[in-house]
């Protein structure tokens, strides 16, 4: 099919456009020779330097890999030229405007248009600004696909040449898959995005409600400009930790499942397999939130409101007890920053998969517990100290410790020493599989 003696190789790029430019560049600087095929050779647009240009039936027949740099409204064209792109390896790098637009993907249609060609699916999911810099730390990648295992060859070593790293996804059949992939927009941030804007638009109204309003409407007291700091700086610590609750809170299920099951072996529910998917990114916004919470906190000491209300005199229990809850918040938030950055994939990369697990399990919770008990006393101190919280704490405050108490308890539950057995076991595949049929029962008794 090919022939790899001659050094420097030829390559054939299908369309002067922006893909193919830089392709050809890319090539030509990795020591490739490129000749082009378009349809107007004489006239086309200005090609890289050393590049010659062909009609499509010369610049085919003078190499054995071809890319098609076309876009795959226009493929019609290339049923006529299906006798000489036979035993040749077609490179399909194109994409889509939206997902389903087309009953079968765009590799599987050229392939259905050059039935005796090699059709390899590659590169669509790199930008035409990615191919002309070349390979970065975050555009390394280059997935392909095929049916014939030699022409994934030909092209893997051209995108190894090139400095790309190569992830084969099997047949043409994979190619739909991967022309989805630049169309994805922050899968797995969707979830957790509506979670943290829902949670946030209703405490906000929440406490907008029984802040603002009420002691408006009951005591004709104006009190509103709290919305800047005080309301946004109750309504981001509840959404933080309840976030930071909800990312743990899917590991516990699971673990019950587990027990529940007394089996690993068997699939979870897709809606816990998708919040489990989504755990780095809940932890990842919790954290932006703990961070404003952070910053709000900060400025309130420079306040005038604060000023103006600071009294003279020292109450030493008070003060014990509001640098406590002060002490835990920083605790908490010291670990809640360790786990975003052991989130980064540098540096998870290079950490083993038990220090990862250590830090992000077993200091996880101990972070979910200094917050939270950051908000217990928090909301202790502030109902024994002012009468406002006597009647505002309550129902609000509660809602935000719900959750994160539930999954310490559950999770405290779970470190019960017979309960951890079990788990271990089940975990570790040591589970007593029952047998299939009596025939095997007999054997074993
Ligand atoms: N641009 C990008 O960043 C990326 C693009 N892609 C894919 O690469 C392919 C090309 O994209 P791009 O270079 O941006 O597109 P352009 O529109 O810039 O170029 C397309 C080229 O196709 C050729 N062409 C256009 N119409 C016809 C036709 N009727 N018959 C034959 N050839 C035709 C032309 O070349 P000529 O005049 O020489 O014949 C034209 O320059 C697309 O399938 C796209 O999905 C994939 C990943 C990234
Ligand atoms: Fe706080």
């Amino acid at each position: 099919m090919r022939n790899t003696d001659t050094w420097p190789e030829l390559l054939c790029i299908f369309g002067t456009g922006d893909l193919g430019r830089s392709l050809g560049q890319r090539l030509l600087q990795s020591g490739y020779k490129v000749v082009y095929g378009s349809r107007r050779p004489h006239s086309c647009g200005p090609v890289p330097q050393g590049a010659q240009v062909m009609s499509h039936t010369a610049a085919a027949q003078s190499a054995s890999v071809v890319f098609i740099c076309i876009q795959r409204e226009h493929y019609g064209f290339l049923e006529q030229l299906a006798p000489q792109l036979k035993r040749k390896v077609l490179v399909d790098v194109s994409n889509n405007l939206r997902k389903n637009l087309y009953p079968e993907a765009n590799a599987e249609y050229l392939q259905r248009l050059t039935p005796e060609a090699y059709v390899v699916k590659a590169f669509n999911t790199l930008s035409a600004w990615a191919l002309q810099n070349g390979p970065s730390d975050s555009n390394r990648q280059v997935y392909l696909c095929g049916n014939s295992t030699e022409a994934k060859e030909a092209v893997t070593e051209i995108a190894t040449r090139l400095g790309f790293s190569v992830q084969d996804r099997g047949s043409l059949s994979a190619a739909r898959e991967l022309e989805d992939f630049p169309l994805q927009l922050f899968p797995l941030w969707r979830l957790p995005l509506r979670l943290a804007f829902g949670l946030t638009a209703f405490f906000f109204f929440y406490l907008l409600t029984r802040d603002v309003i009420y002691t408006y409407a009951t005591q004709k007291k104006d009190i509103s400009f709290r919305i800047m700091v005080s309301l946004a700086n109750k309504v981001f610590p509840i959404v933080s930790l309840i976030m930071l609750a909800l990312c743990y809170l899917p590991g516990v299920i699971a673990a019950v499942f587990q027990l529940y099951r007394g089996t690993k072996y068997r699939r979870f529910p897709d809606w816990l397999d998708r919040w489990m998917l989504c755990r780095k990114q809940l932890g990842l916004l919790a954290l932006a939130f703990a961070f404003l919470h952070v910053l709000y906190t900060l400025i309130i000491p420079i306040r005038y409101y604060v000023r103006y209300k600071i009294a003279a005199k020292l109450d030493t229990t008070i003060a014990w007890r509001s640098d406590s809850y002060y002490s835990m918040g920083i605790l908490g938030f010291g670990l809640y920053v360790l786990l975003g950055i052991t989130s980064l994939p540098s540096v998870s990369n290079a950490l083993s998969w038990r220090e990862f697990s250590f830090i992000q399990s077993k200091l996880g919770y101990l972070t979910l517990f200094f917050c939270t008990f950051h908000t217990y006393l928090y909301g202790w101190d502030m109902f024994l100290r002012s009468s406002y919280y006597k009647w505002y704490t309550p129902p609000g405050y509660m809602l935000s410790l719900l959750v994160p108490s539930v999954v310490l308890v559950l999770k405290l539950l779970l470190l019960l020493p017979c309960v951890d057995r079990s788990l271990t076991r089940i975990r570790q595949g040591w589970e007593r599989t029952e047998p299939q049929d009596d025939s095997q029962k007999s054997l074993i008794t």
